[in-house]
């Protein structure tokens, strides 16, 4: 008997327990490659579908694996590192990076459950799951997959997540194949049951549970009990051929690397091997030389090209990278808190020449014409997108080429309504877009942090009731003065489902009170921020945007 063939202790957890990385931190460098994909293919895919989402028909980019900016500890970067921005409260430093989750609130989790009979037959915790946040994982064997999954895990501790290991959908060997296991290559893609796994991840997408087969590598067959993993909202997809395998990085959000040199591996698959899985030492040398290494340079190491994220792991814990990704995938969960709980909530969609205006309109050292220049061009994608949101009619028209082209006719009836002084600054977007159009005026003065809001000044156009309003304030901290101009609007009759309130940049409690108090009130805002200071000030803000828009 062949120690492949030896009996031993079954491996069928999910999680290796065993290892004990040394607790240091490592100063290796994280490299990131495009997190942009990570963002773009977040904003199309993690959303919150009420039913079953589409599968994402992801094309993943062929890119080279190392070429994208590097990430690192303060420490291994130093101050010297132009262009890289730091994450509060983890001196952590990084380069184009959509958002550090230090800076988004965390709306909570307010499920809305209700009761009901679900046509698909889900529970009313399976039905109001949204669609989670799906992480792939590889990596060669005994890189540390399991390790860097378990310690994201840990990490994400508020958070509900589930682990899918591709090892557990290995295809039981047949008699036949049990004969000649010492031949058998598991390192292949055909070892593995990919439909199996294909339908446990789609029914978890779907917010439904699913039974995940257990998988006994003495026996190189599945055991008998299965494992019921319900929905939840991260999965985290683990196995050596997960960014190898299309048919899986479709599904993920997140891809990630686990880089590990091949000598350290095979250390650690030795003594995993013999340690765990009943194998002797002359046996797993034996299948790494025939088949593991061969496969991993066929397969593994080629798919690194499609991880956005590299974490190089032989020298104990990378907890920098551990920590960046567990904070993206707060922020992406964060966000979308709040867009589940507010239907009436928008948030213009994101990109980098977006973050790229958010930076100079930041950044306290901008000049005024840059901040001007930038807040206009922002101001101007915002308005766009808020008039994208009024109705329309169908309209046909005669191209010159004599053909019908059925199109739209923009909604007749809408003004502008800036409050001043910030929401003066969309006016001119605003006028940009829709040439004519009507502007009123509402001054609303605040005494101090906790004083009650006044209405000082207003001037709304007459017929202001029969109109669709736009409601303009690039800034909402609290919320309470936009709140008190919705009363002016609501007081002169404007219908509040016909309020579409435009702002830059909104602190989570404005959120809050904007849309839960006028729920029937569009509130599209192109980003939210951590929160309030203690003078209530947005944080990290902007700044006093009326002063640094108008003043000379
Ligand atoms: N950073 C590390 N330093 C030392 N040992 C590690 C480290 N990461 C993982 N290990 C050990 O290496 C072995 C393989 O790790 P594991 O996470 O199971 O790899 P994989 O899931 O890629 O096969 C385990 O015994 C684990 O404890
Ligand atoms: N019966 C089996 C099944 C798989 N293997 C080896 O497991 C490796 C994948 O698991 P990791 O935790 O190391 O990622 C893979 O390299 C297979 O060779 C096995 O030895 N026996």
């Amino acid at each position: 008997m062949s120690s492949l063939q030896r009996q031993g202790t079954p491996d069928t957890s999910p999680l290796l327990s065993g290892g004990s990385a040394p607790p240091h931190a490592s100063s290796s460098p994280l490299r990131i490659d495009r997190l942009d994909r990570i963002d773009s293919r977040s904003s199309r895919d993690f959303a919150w579908h009420p039913h079953p989402p589409p599968m994402p028909g992801s094309s993943p980019s062929t890119g080279g694996g190392f070429l994208g900016p590097r990430l690192g500890s303060s420490s291994s970067l130093g101050g010297g590192a132009t262009g890289y921005q730091s994450i509060e409260g983890h001196g952590l430093t990084l380069s184009r990076s959509s958002s550090s989750a230090a800076d988004v609130f965390s709306a909570g989790s307010g499920l809305l459950l209700r009761e009901g009979e679900d046509p698909e037959g889900r529970s009313p915790r399976e039905r109001n799951r949204r669609c989670p946040f799906v992480i792939g994982v590889a990596g060669g064997t005994a890189s540390g997959k399991t390790t860097v999954c378990d310690k994201i895990i840990q990490r994400l501790h508020d958070q509900c997540v589930v682990m899918l290991n591709q090892d557990s959908f290995y295809r039981s060997l047949t008699e036949e194949e049990m004969q000649d296991v010492e031949n058998y290559n598991f390192d292949s893609p055909d070892a593995f049951d990919t439909p199996a796994l294909l339908e446990c991840l789609e029914q978890l997408k779907a917010g439904r549970h699913c039974e995940v087969p257990t998988y006994d590598f003495t026996q190189h067959r599945r055991g008998s009990e299965t494992r019921k993993v319900e929905p939840a909202d991260v999965i985290i997809l683990e196995g050596i051929l997960v960014l190898h395998m299309q048919e899986l990085r479709a599904h993920c959000n997140m891809l990630v690397y686990v880089d590990t040199d091949d000598d350290v591996r095979l250390a650690r698959r030795i003594q995993r091997d013999v340690q765990h899985r009943g194998r002797d030492i002359a046996s797993v040398i034996h299948q790494y030389t025939i088949f593991v290494k061969p496969a991993f340079d066929q397969y593994v190491a080629p798919s690194r090209r499609y991880a956005d994220i590299i974490i190089p792991w032989q020298r104990g814990d990378n907890l920098v990278a551990i920590d960046l990704i567990t904070q993206h995938i707060s922020l992406k969960l964060r966000c979308h808190d709040l867009l589940r709980i507010y239907p009436n909530l928008e948030l213009l969609p994101s990109n980098f020449q977006i973050r790229g205006m958010h930076t100079i309109i930041r950044d306290a050292s901008s000049s005024k014409n840059d901040f001007v220049f930038y807040a206009d061009r922002l101001n101007r994608l915002i308005v766009e997108a808020g008039l994208g949101h009024l109705p329309f009619q169908e309209k046909i028209v005669k191209t010159p080429t004599g053909h019908r082209y059925v199109g739209v006719d923009f909604t007749r009836g809408i003004c502008g309504v800036s409050i001043i002084r910030s929401g003066e600054a969309m006016e001119t977007a605003l006028r940009e877009c829709c040439q004519g159009i009507k502007l009123g005026k509402i001054l609303v003065h605040r005494h101090g942090p906790h004083e009650e809001e006044e209405v000082i000044y207003e001037r709304l156009p007459s017929d202001i009731a029969q109109r669709h309003v736009l409601l303009l304030d690039p800034l909402v901290g609290t919320g309470r003065t936009a709140c008190r101009a919705v009363e002016v609007l609501l007081a002169r009759g404007v219908q509040q489902d016909k309020i579409l309130f435009l702002s830059m940049v909104a602190a989570p409690e404005a959120i809050h009170k904007l849309c839960g108090s006028y729920p029937g009130m569009k509130v599209l805002t192109s980003e939210i921020d951590r929160g309030l200071d203690e003078d209530c000030r947005i944080v990290p803000g902007i700044g006093e945007f009326g002063e640094r828009y108008f003043s000379d």
